[in-house]
């Protein structure tokens, strides 16, 4: 099973992917995402002067071997980029093998642990009215879990309300990120009134979310994660900047509100202390930035050790690539939580074409050999790449802050 090519693909249907493809002196093929929200272009080139002239002639059936020649092989380890990059190789070889073997890859992970995988959906309005309307599309559609984000009275924006109500893009095109602006204060008065006005209206039998999108302070975490425990929230995402791991012990210190944290975290170590303190609840590394399936699967192990669950991201800037290889894991590991779900657009599933499918609240991955997805070249190559950022947050006096 030698490798033959490795190909990047750059392709812009309404926003920026990358995907590696992969080929065998035999003629199989595999798909892995490296899209990396705002930095494509660095994986881009780390993937192809870096690492495509590696992997000619080696054997693609050595995944494990391969990740570790890419690790420690780089020498400078983990950060976004690399991890990105190992993630799109090690994808694809996880693709490749399973249709080497002619299974679907969960098959080689040891099989189904549950029916289908449970999704969350995105309901969010620019006013209170709007997103506890937008709760109740979620559930007429099916869904059995809705993360709700609603504009903040006396913000402009505020995060995850997107312009478009069906595909949130948060990303921008142009040569400079748009500026947010953010109030501490006003958001966390607001927050419990939301939780309380989507309750009033649609009851508690459906898991309610949150993300906080780290913009709080531990104590300032812990006072919205105590206000919002008469509403039962699934989870508080991302209360505080991922980096100070120590940050969640205050916050456990003081409510029982379910925490999930790790979309921006690359790796094991990002995560253990978190993890072996039992700080969370749900770890939300995912296949694309985490190391790929090989990665990610050692850290949902250690997690299982702990009774954190997994809560896999699953935003629009990952591609059907990357949902397709997360929803092999989500099915077959003890200790999946949950997988975050927002569709993408009709011209984004056209260039993926993909057997995954949403069913009563669920998500069900393909049947077929691989990941079950694909990229249409043609297709893709009609959409060149444009430069677009994430926006930046300051607060009102001016200062950056995070977004
Ligand atoms: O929970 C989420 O889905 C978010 O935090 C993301 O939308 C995040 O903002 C984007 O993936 C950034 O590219």
């Amino acid at each position: 099973m030698k490798i033959a090519d490795v190909r990047v693909i750059v392709t812009c249907p309404g926003r920026n992917f990358v995907t590696l493809k992969i080929t065998t002196e035999s003629g199989l093929t595999g798909v892995g995402d490296a899209t990396l929200n705002g930095r494509e272009l660095a994986v881009a080139s780390y993937l192809n002067d870096h690492v495509r002239g590696l992997l000619l002639g080696r054997d693609a059936s050595q995944i494990n071997d391969i990740w570790q020649y890419l690790y420690k092989g780089a020498y400078w380890r983990r950060g976004p980029v690399t991890m990105t990059a190992i993630a799109a190789v090690d994808t694809a070889l996880w693709d490749i093998k399973g249709k080497a073997a002619g299974m679907p890859v969960y098959q080689l992970l040891g099989g189904k642990a549950r029916d289908g995988v449970l999704v969350y959906g995105h309901a969010n309005g620019a006013t209170l009215d709007e997103a506890v309307a937008e709760v109740g599309r979620y559930l007429d559609r099916g869904y059995r879990a809705v993360r709700v984000q609603c504009g903040v009275p006396g913000l402009a924006t505020t995060y995850g309300v997107g312009k478009d109500r069906d595909f949130y893009e948060p990303a921008t095109a142009g040569p400079r990120p748009e500026e947010a602006v953010w109030a501490t204060e006003k958001y966390l008065d607001f927050a419990p009134k939301l939780f309380d006005a989507v309750r009033e209206a649609h009851g508690f039998g459906f898991h309610l979310l949150h993300d906080v999108h780290h913009r709080l302070t531990p104590i300032e975490a812990a006072r919205l994660g105590r206000a919002a425990e008469p509403y039962r929230l699934f989870w508080l995402e991302d209360p505080i900047s991922e980096e100070l791991q120590e940050g969640f012990r205050l916050i456990r210190q003081h409510t029982v509100t379910p925490i999930a944290v790790g979309e921006v975290y690359n790796s094991i170590w990002d995560c253990h202390r978190l993890i072996t303190e039992q700080l969370i609840d749900y770890i939300r590394t995912t296949v694309v930035h985490a190391g790929g399936i090989t990665h990610l699967r050692r850290i949902f192990d250690l997690a299982a050790l702990y009774h954190v669950k997994t809560g896999s991201h699953g935003a629009t800037d990952l591609s059907p690539v990357c949902m397709a290889a997360a929803l092999h894991l989500d099915i077959s590991v003890p200790n999946f939580g949950i997988q975050e779900y927002m569709p993408h657009t009709p011209e984004t599933d056209a260039v993926f074409p993909h057997s995954y499918r949403f069913e009563d609240g669920m998500l069900i991955p393909g049947d077929e050999p691989g990941l079950g997805v694909d990229i249409d070249e043609e297709l893709a190559a009609r959409y060149p790449y444009r430069q677009a950022y994430l926006p930046v947050n300051r607060l009102e006096d001016g200062t950056m802050h995070d977004w």
